[in-house]
């Protein structure tokens, strides 16, 4: 966390408020917990990692934030409110699902939609307009094809457009469900990079889902690991390691370092995962 400035909701004595704030949070269908007793805040500027098997709630635990699924206990507050659907400082990097062929979009419309499509009042325009849209596009290596029909481009391509569109609005909160998903070693990269810089550098509140910590290791503040109904919140370095996950998965599991990546060992058989395997 290193930015200074704030566009953050201020508390009482001036400094800048959690960004993401949970107290006593339990989500459960039907017999099955996903997580209860979930006190957190998640600060301006932060990069917090969301890990866990299939199934544990990691894309539950995003859809809680969109508004888009209800607490069964506790509560959860953006900048200090409550959360509403459709806000406008949240930004979403979705889980990918391609775009239907006949999709009338170009490329550069749809990075577009972020920059303004979103907003009433005064709109980018014209020239200015133009030069953020291929400014986005460029950061994610997506102008040899700005000009193509979204529907026709390979999953990897669209998820690049993803992330330019959700970077686009400049939001103070960015959720992101497996962004990486699809992309090659270099685009990886690329935009986990550049969700760092919004994160660092615009100090954007950053919720990242994803199966695979190694990629994004190096920019993680704290990561929440949910195992089995159960979770642990803490930095990198106390969460991964063999006796928190032996714990969470109540079965030995041996987490090793290797070239400044984490690899897990033994995680129970019906565990479909993440991580490397050795
Ligand atoms: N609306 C719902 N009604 C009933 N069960 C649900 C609902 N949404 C999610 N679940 C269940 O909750 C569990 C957690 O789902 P979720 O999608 O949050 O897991 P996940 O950790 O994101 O999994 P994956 O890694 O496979 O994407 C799953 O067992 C899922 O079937």
């Amino acid at each position: 966390m290193t930015s200074t400035t704030s566009r953050h909701v201020p508390t009482p004595d001036g400094t800048a408020g959690p960004a993401i704030s949970l107290r006593g949070a339990a989500l459960s269908f039907g017999r099955r917990t996903l997580w209860q007793g979930l006190d957190l805040d998640i600060m301006p500027g932060e990069f917090f990692a969301v890990l866990g098997p299939n199934g544990s709630g990691k894309t539950s635990f995003l859809k809680v934030l969109l508004g888009l699924q209800p607490l069964d206990a506790g509560t959860a507050t953006i900048d200090g409110r409550p959360i509403t659907r459709g806000s406008r400082s949240l930004g979403y990097i979705p889980q990918q699902k391609s775009f239907p062929a006949e999709t009338p979009l170009r490329a550069r419309d749809l990075v577009g939609l972020g920059v303004d499509g979103h907003r009433w009042g005064l709109r980018l325009r014209g020239r200015a307009h133009r030069e953020r849209v291929d400014g986005l596009l460029r950061d994610v290596g997506a102008e040899s094809y700005a000009d193509a029909p979204v529907g026709l481009l390979s999953g990897g391509e669209q998820q690049r457009l993803r992330a330019a569109q959700a970077l686009a609005t400049d939001p103070t909160v960015l959720l992101c469900d497996e962004p990486l998903l699809s992309l090659d070693l270099n685009h990886q990269q690329a935009v986990s990079s550049l969700i760092n810089r919004q994160c660092h550098d615009r100090n954007s509140a950053v919720v990242f889902v994803t199966h695979e910590i190694n990629p994004v290791i190096d920019y993680v503040d704290r990561v929440l690991y949910l195992a089995d109904g159960r979770f642990r919140v803490g930095a990198p370095a106390d969460v991964m390691t063999s006796e928190v996950l032996s714990d969470l998965y109540d079965s030995p599991v041996e987490v090793l370092h290797s070239n400044g990546r984490i690899v897990v060992v033994g995680l129970p058989d019906a565990t479909t995962h993440h991580h490397e395997s050795a």
